[in-house]
């Protein structure tokens, strides 16, 4: 039984640090063990253009603890009005290295996202040309389709249209949760990679159903059953380049969670590499860590992999009930339970 690993320093491709006061417990955790971070952009109100975003970065780059290497990249909000020159402007300027695509109403703050795909096709034009990738919320809204077939009806109805009309643009399929999804992004193109979170990979909707609802399993697109959890392990046992880390880290204050009507998201930045370090020995597989956590994400952007290193052992310990969120509390995943990794 290996008892230690080291790795590649990781990066995380998808995460959420917020705004405000909360920076000052959000961006240390993030700090800690990451090298790089894709910031995602849905404050309120959202991070539509290259200014706002280098104005975010340094609200974050205020909040590093001294001496971390941790470096934030900027993404950019989609909306019906972003236009190519604005794309142009902020990766002239190297304000955002991505954009995402949030379809109107899919998830948390996605209120000024997109409402039809046709009405970014000039900046989707434009992201192409210059290189930038696309980073995907992938769920279809209407009312009409079950929350548990909104990935797959994503895929059908939007993106394989999407990657068609723009077939040169890089695209990532962030927090994929389905069998569908893991097929989808393995049959296309290079130019087409996914992120998996630690949670889609450790939990299924049992963990969230089963004895009682438990609202910090709540998150979006919401756990799938065992099969499709199976089939996200299955894409990171395979070894394939196309799959890498992106923790969707969603932290909400705690009574926002335990509400009557709780809103979507997991909170893992306190312990992440930790959590996919045990997902991967449960799947047998964690010599295969570092390619997903530190190789794969830097390769498909186009960057550096990481130089230095961390090391994890194995020595359990025991995740906090609560964290401080600025002047609130939130629930980290695993609250009051352990975990068996602990890097040095
Ligand atoms: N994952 C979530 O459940 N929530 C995210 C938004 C998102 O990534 O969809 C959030 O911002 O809270
Ligand atoms: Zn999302
Ligand atoms: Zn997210």
């Amino acid at each position: 039984m290996t008892d230690r690993i080291t790795l590649l320093r990781p990066d995380d491709w998808h995460i959420h640090l917020r705004d405000g006061a909360v920076l000052q417990h959000t961006v240390p955790d993030a700090a800690r063990h990451f090298g790089r971070a894709i910031i995602m952009p849905n404050l309120v109100p959202p991070v539509r253009n290259g200014e706002q975003a280098g104005e975010y970065r340094e609200r974050i780059l205020a909040a590093r603890p001294a001496g971390r290497p941790f470096e934030p990249l900027m993404v950019l909000y989609l909306t019906d009005q972003t236009t190519p020159e604005l794309i142009h402007q902020a990766h002239g300027q190297g304000q955002a290295i991505a954009a995402k695509l949030y379809p109107a109403g899919a998830t948390t703050n996605s209120d000024s996202g997109v409402t039809a795909l046709e009405k970014i096709w000039p900046a989707l034009e434009a992201m192409a040309e210059v290189g930038m990738p696309l980073l995907v919320h992938g769920e279809v809204t209407h009312p009409e389709v079950d929350i548990f077939d909104r990935e797959k009806a994503f895929i059908d109805q939007q993106l394989v249209a999407l990657t068609e009309r723009f077939p040169t643009l890089k695209v990532v399929f962030e927090h994929i949760t389905t069998a569908d999804a893991v097929d989808f992004v393995r049959s296309a193109p290079g130019n087409i990679a996914a992120t998996i979170t630690a949670h889609h990979l450790l939990y299924n909707r049992n963990h969230m159903l089963v004895g009682g609802i438990r609202p910090h399993f709540y998150c979006l697109p919401i756990l799938k059953r065992q099969r499709h959890q199976r089939a996200l392990g299955d894409a990171v046992v395979s070894g394939s380049n196309k799959f890498f880390l992106g923790t969707d880290s969603a932290p909400h204050a705690r009574h926002a969670k335990e509400a009557a009507c709780g809103c979507a998201g997991c909170y893992s930045a306190h312990a992440a590499i930790e959590l996919y370090a045990e997902a991967f020995e449960q799947l047998g597989v964690l010599d295969k860590l570092e390619a997903f956590a530190s190789m794969h994400g830097p390769d498909f952007y186009g960057l550096p992999r990481n130089t230095d290193t961390i090391t994890l052992v194995r020595e359990p310990w025991t995740v906090p009930e609560t964290l401080q969120f600025g002047d609130q509390q939130l629930v980290p995943l695993r609250a009051g339970e352990s975990i068996q990794w602990r890097v040095l």
